[in-house]
């Protein structure tokens, strides 16, 4: 029992008996029941509702339709302060994903930005507000709590979008739409054309695929309340109202769990600080009733002692031990480190600077067909974030393009490449596989990058940099300048840890491949960037690769009886596709799904 996955979400039909959407009849406890359960079991469900002309909803797939085909300057117009209430799209994250929100559609005032699609939009929203007010009639009546629904829907405000999912690049399989997600509003009420492309996550963790019937809708359950062509109505709190769990929801047997607050605090929260984006309980961190964890990360100095960076000698072999425990139980540390004079370091700066404030289309033209190689920049999703890369920068054939800065790039990334190399060696010492070092150097390159962050918007506290990851390469030196805003994830606590980086030293990073070649060993840290405050954050990486030929494997000095084989042997370039598909991008452990054995 249990071991079987739900392949479908619940499907309630609110057709067949038109009286039962009378309040206080039989049919109507008949549905509220069910909706209560197939939200306490699935979060949502499939409705059969006829309160909405088919016609209707013809004319509103055709009008947007038009919508998107509008020049992309003329949507843009449709911009919002508040997130998610405008236009987005362009995104490097989701490039399939365009949508447009319209804030209290029903009223006419509102939705006269789209002139000539007025009438369709206004009913079709008013229509599916009608939908959302009855379910969300129905839930609180399902609790007892039917006395506080009518103020709890005076008190609250839609959004109605449209979206629009391209169909993946030819010769893709299939393309992430958008990110996995739960929304932070109230209640959605969905809409969808018979493409599929939805997905919801069972409460086991499966991910369930819908089929949407002919004319049917998706009501799914936000976190206030505990995608192809769609529409949706967003219901949600007014900004003054306090979302508060009814005393008659409260009781021996159901403590109370959270704290009353306010649905815009969280909406914050949840985009722009530590706990929001990253963790899957964001809810529970912000209002939940309520550990020690590390807030540093290893510190390893390798200027003190010159001769222990001599292998061999007994200095050496103490950095070896110090430097494995740190990538082992945190996946990084810091590093001071003489080996990159501080003038380079300086130039390297400036170089940046002027790098960045070239003209957008000089920097587009650092195009590379692979992932993370060439320019990104104008991300909806992370739109402070821009970077530059240069594969096998040490030579200088692929710096030209980066002309009078050619010499900064070329030394700084020659110098962090040494430094590179160094841990390694230490790391393939310190696991006694030593003599495998030098043909892992061969068969492998290195990337190159430079990345600027912009500052919040005025008026936001802080912002979202760089999304969590892992990097998925082998090892990544981080230089960056002195703003803070890079942090990683502890290991076992899963709490962000910011780095307030030093003028001398280097950050270093475990990636995804050698977590492989180490028999999972080592720890690849996950790690994100957080802007706020009035600086400009500037970092340059050097990212240790596998070249294409070479096979990542474990060497066998790191399986034993105590130890098997966890991964089998892949190609870099392989599980990077992997990883950037849609199966790679849901999950926290795309290495081991891929590569596991
Ligand atoms: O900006 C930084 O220092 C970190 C960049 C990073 O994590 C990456 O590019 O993978
Ligand atoms: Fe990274």
């Amino acid at each position: 029992m249990g071991s079987e996955s739900p392949t479908q979400i619940p499907f309630i039909d609110f057709c067949s008996n038109p009286g039962a959407l009378e309040p206080g009849t039989v049919g109507w406890s008949l549905l509220c029941q069910e909706v209560r359960a197939a939200l306490e079991m699935y979060g949502c469900f499939e409705l059969a509702y006829d309160g909405l002309p088919v016609q209707l909803r013809d004319d509103m797939f055709e009008a947007m339709k038009r919508l998107f085909d509008l020049p992309l300057e003329t949507k843009q117009k449709n911009y919002s302060s508040k997130l998610y209430h405008g236009y987005i799209g362009q995104s490097d994250v989701v490039p399939l994903y365009e949508s447009l929100g319209v804030e209290d559609a029903s009223r006419l005032n509102a939705a006269r930005a789209f002139t000539d699609l007025i009438d369709t939009l206004k009913s079709m929203s008013e229509k599916m507000w009608e939908l959302e007010n009855m379910v969300r009639r129905m839930i609180y009546d399902s609790y007892g709590a039917g006395k506080y629904c009518e103020l709890d829907v005076q008190n609250s405000r839609s959004i109605f979008r449209v979206m629009k999912y391209k169909a993946p690049e030819q010769g893709e399989e299939s393309a992430m739409g958008l990110v996995a997600h739960t929304d932070k509003n109230l209640i959605t009420v969905l809409c969808p054309n018979e493409v599929e492309g939805l997905q919801v996550q069972s409460k086991a963790g499966h991910w369930i695929h819908l089929t949407p019937r002919n004319a049917s809708f998706i009501v799914m359950m936000g976190d206030a309340f505990k995608e192809r062509f769609s529409f949706g109505v967003f219901s949600m709190p007014k900004e003054e109202v306090t979302i508060e769990v009814p005393p008659e929801l409260v009781d021996r047997d159901h403590p109370l769990l959270f704290k009353p607050f306010k649905y815009m605090d969280y909406v914050s929260f949840y985009y722009s600080t530590d706990d929001g984006m990253n963790k899957e309980n964001a809810l529970e961190i912000y209002a939940g009733m309520g550990s020690e964890s590390p807030n540093h990360i290893p510190f390893i100095d390798f200027c003190s002692d010159p001769g222990a960076l001599e292998p061999g000698t007994k200095g050496w072999n103490h950095l070896c031990r110090e430097v494995r425990a740190a990538c082992e139980r945190y996946g990084c540390f810091e590093v001071a480190y003489d080996g990159v004079p501080v003038r380079l370091r300086d130039d390297m700066f400036e170089a940046m600077r002027r790098l960045f404030d070239l003209p957008l289309e000089t920097k587009q033209k650092n195009y590379s067909s692979k992932i993370y190689r060439g320019y990104i920049g104008q991300s909806d999703v992370v739109p402070l974030y821009e970077s530059l890369g240069v594969e096998d920068a040490p030579s200088l054939d692929a710096v030209r393009a980066f002309t009078d800065l050619i010499d900064t790039v070329k030394s700084m990334s020659e110098k962090m490449g040494e430094l590179e190399h160094m841990v390694r060696k230490m790391l393939f010492d310190s696991y006694g596989a030593g003599k495998h070092y030098e043909s892992h150097v061969e068969s492998s390159s290195s990337l190159f990058r430079v990345m600027k962050y912009k500052t919040p918007e005025q008026g936001e506290e802080s912002a979202m940099g760089l999304v969590a990851h892992t990097d998925k390469n082998m090892m990544t030196v981080l230089c960056p300048n002195q703003v803070e805003g890079l942090q990683v994830q502890s290991k076992e606590e899963g709490d962000w840890i910011h780095l307030t980086p030093r003028t001398d030293s280097f950050l270093v990073i475990i990636g995804d491949t050698l977590k492989a070649w180490s028999n999972g060993r080592l720890h690849p840290v996950r790690h994100r960037v957080v802007m706020s405050g009035v600086k400009e954050r500037f970092s340059c990486g050097l990212f240790s690769i596998p070249n294409e030929e070479m096979a990542i494997e474990v060497p066998p000095e790191l399986v034993d009886k105590d130890h098997p084989l966890l991964f089998k042997p892949f190609k870099y370039m392989d599980y990077v596709s992997f990883a950037h598909s849609e199966d790679g991008m849901n999950t926290e452990n795309a290495l081991e799904i891929y590569a596991g054995v």
